[in-house]
């Protein structure tokens, strides 16, 4: 279902988490079934962010985002949206995307938006024409306005959705895995919107399980693993945070050892015909001289720089699907 959640409006008031579009602190989540989906979750996400919630299926994504929409109550913990401690304070500047959307086939884009705004409370029927229109255009599908949704292709069908969520000015998009079973066109679309959208000033949460996608649209990340955030910050800062390591290739495995231990080389990972270590500092030249020096017999040397894809798997222990 699509929704935009709207709510009597009200002033916001001020609390701890001003300044950041969402705040989270302990929020847990427990099933009746006794599943823990969401384990005591700490999250900032700054205002202005392009914030990339990431993580594997069933990592509790879609949870900790129904619990910031007030959809599901939390076990316990608080979360708090643009400065607001309960969410139906926020959501009228608040556009969300919560699974599929669910839209008329027979009716055109205009006439699902026209219906889906009447269905809104908070909305004014009489602006409805030119908040249509708009959202429209900002999502790129004036000139379909007219066409049937059933004639829509995926893309456009989820840029419809995301223009659902976008007929009110908003101060935060929350788009749960906005790009799942669209195709790379589809997807390519739907990402270049929210880059779009962000340009103008709005906060965007956006879940995905595809690191690719979100290295591609996203300011900041966190990362999720079994109900947990194992990771959260600027995506620049999680990246330089990967130092290189030096991978030597020689017979002299042992030796190699000694030799980069005494160089200061920290994690120093023998294997077999090989050995690792963080470079650190190190100039891999300098390495090589050193090696060569000590007679141990070097047969290749390479520097590698983790991607972040090594540092997800290290944190989550899972692979991400990384076709975008
Ligand atoms: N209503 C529910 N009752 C019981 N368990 C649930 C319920 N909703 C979710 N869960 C469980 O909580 C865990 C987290 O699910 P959640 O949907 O939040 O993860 P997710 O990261 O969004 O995954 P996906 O990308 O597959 O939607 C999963 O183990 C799921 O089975």
């Amino acid at each position: 279902m699509t929704m935009t959640i709207d709510a009597a409006g009200g002033a916001l008031m001020a609390s701890p988490a001003e300044g950041a579009a969402i705040v989270t602190r302990g929020l847990t989540k427990r099933f009746r079934g006794g599943q823990l989906a969401v384990d005591q979750l700490d999250l900032t996400v700054p205002r202005g962010a392009v914030f990339g919630f990431l993580g594997p299926n069933g990592s509790g994504k879609t949870t900790t985002i129904r619990m910031l929409l007030g959809l599901v109550a939390p076990t316990a913990g608080t979360s708090s949206i643009l400065g607001s401690g309960s969410p139906r304070q926020a959501l009228t500047k608040v556009g969300a995307l919560v699974e599929g959307p669910a839209f008329y086939p027979y009716l055109s884009g205009a006439a699902n938006l026209r219906r889906f705004d009447a269905a809104d409370p908070s909305a004014d029927p009489r602006t409805v024409e030119r908040r249509v229109a708009e959202a429209l255009d900002r999502v790129g599908l004036a000139a379909a306005a007219k066409k049937r949704y059933r004639a829509y292709s995926l893309g456009m069908r989820q840029r419809l959705a995301i223009a659902a969520t976008l007929l009110g000015p908003r101060e935060l998009l929350v788009l749960d895995e906005p790009t799942n079973g669209l195709d790379p066109q589809g997807t390519r679309e739907v990402r270049n919107l929210i880059k779009d959208v962000a340009a103008g000033g709005t906060t965007v949460f956006v879940s995905s399980h595809l690191l690719a996608e979100v290295e591609q649209m996203c300011t900041h990340i966190g990362v999720m693993r079994t109900g947990r955030l194992v990771a959260e910050g600027p995506l620049a800062e999680l990246r330089s945070a990967n130092v290189p390591r030096i991978r030597v290739e020689t017979p002299d495995v042992a030796q190699a050892a000694a030799v980069l231990a005494t160089l200061g080389l920290t994690d120093v990972s023998p294997g077999s015909g090989e050995l690792s270590a963080e470079l650190g500092h190190a100039l891999p030249e300098h390495v090589t001289a050193a090696l060569v020096r000590e007679g141990v017999a070097v047969r290749g040397i390479h520097v590698v720089r983790p991607t972040l894809e090594d540092l997800f798997v290290d944190l989550t222990g899972e692979g991400f699907d990384v076709e975008a």
